[in-house]
């Protein structure tokens, strides 16, 4: 049977949960389980601290887990990313107090609040800065005017966060962070692990398109295929109307909408665009 880990809590884990729902596995109901097995699938998932969850997956304990890349990268832990989820977009960052221009190389000698200190250490030794690293579990960014450190290091979303305690984020981001789905590193490729990987390659997929349809006098077809390629080449049928065919594509979800004003542009009609759930490829 797979072994799955998958963020229990914070800001990975309800995203997590509805992909694998999407991607047709059965999930918790009640919020305090810790494991869920899946029989029809032959999966068992195991709700856990997604700090945690590479090392479980790392000592080989679990076969996948969903975890966040910074975190990852901060455990140390012997883990592969298979896919990127395309959610829990973030960046890590450095940050200190407002009013100054700060450079990485200002950190020298400061203590340094954060709690993903093995990210921070190996940042701060290739850049050759030295630094006191001081480990806080979570709110990081209050360490500042509290008065236990200098400067930060710590994840920034929205950069909400950083403004409301008057920090600014400083050089170039220490990691551009976003979910993965991860193994062991150097681990086999078992069919299990592959269909899992593949169900939720194609959840993400289909999140970053829609399938466009449209109708189009014939006459016109080429200049629209022009416009909606698809990722193979579009599909035409022939409408009862003569002279009208219909067309199918998938289209980037980013650019859907200025797809359908230049399709309009052109003079197709009926053009509907809708969501894809899932898909192989
Ligand atoms: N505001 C955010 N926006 C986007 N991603 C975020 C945000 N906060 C955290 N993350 C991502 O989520 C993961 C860590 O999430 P989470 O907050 O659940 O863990 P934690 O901080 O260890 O736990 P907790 O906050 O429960 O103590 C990291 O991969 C991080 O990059
Ligand atoms: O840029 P923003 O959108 O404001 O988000 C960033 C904040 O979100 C996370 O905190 P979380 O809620 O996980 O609390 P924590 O600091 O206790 O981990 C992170 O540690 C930052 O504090
Ligand atoms: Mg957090």
């Amino acid at each position: 049977m797979l072994r799955v880990a998958v963020p229990n809590k914070g800001a990975l884990a309800g995203a997590a949960g509805e992909m694998l729902a999407e991607a047709g596995y059965r999930q918790r109901h009640e919020q305090r389980d810790l494991t869920v097995l899946d029989p029809v699938n032959d999966v068992e998932f195991f709700f856990l601290r997604p700090k945690d969850i590479p090392i479980y997956v790392g000592s080989g304990e679990l076969d996948l887990g969903i975890t966040g890349r910074d975190l990852a990268l901060d455990s140390g832990a012997p883990v592969e990313e298979l896919l990127q989820l395309g959610f829990g977009g973030s960046t890590f960052r450095y940050a200190a107090p407002a009013g100054r221009d700060w450079k990485p190389a200002d950190l020298a000698g400061k203590r340094l609040a954060t709690s993903y200190p093995r990210l921070v250490r190996d940042d701060l030794a290739r850049q050759g800065i030295e630094a006191e690293v001081i480990r806080l579990d979570g709110a990081v960014e209050i360490s500042v005017q509290l008065g236990v450190a200098d400067a930060v290091a710590d994840v920034v979303g929205s950069g909400r966060t950083l403004r409301q305690h008057d920090l600014v984020a400083f050089g170039d981001p220490i990691c551009v962070s976003e979910a993965v789905l991860v193994h062991r590193a150097g681990s086999q490729e078992t069919r299990a692990k592959t269909q899992l990987t593949a169900r939720l390659r194609g959840v993400v997929f289909a999140q970053q398109y829609m399938m466009l349809d449209y109708d189009c006098p014939r006459e016109l077809l080429e200049r629209a295929i022009a416009i909606t390629p698809g990722l193979q080449s579009p599909t035409v049928s022939p409408l009862a109307h003569d002279g009208w065919v219909a067309v199918r594509a998938m289209v980037s979800r980013k650019r859907v909408n200025q797809v359908m004003d230049e399709l309009a542009e052109v003079g197709a009609k009926a053009i509907l665009a809708s969501d894809i759930r899932s898909c192989r490829l």
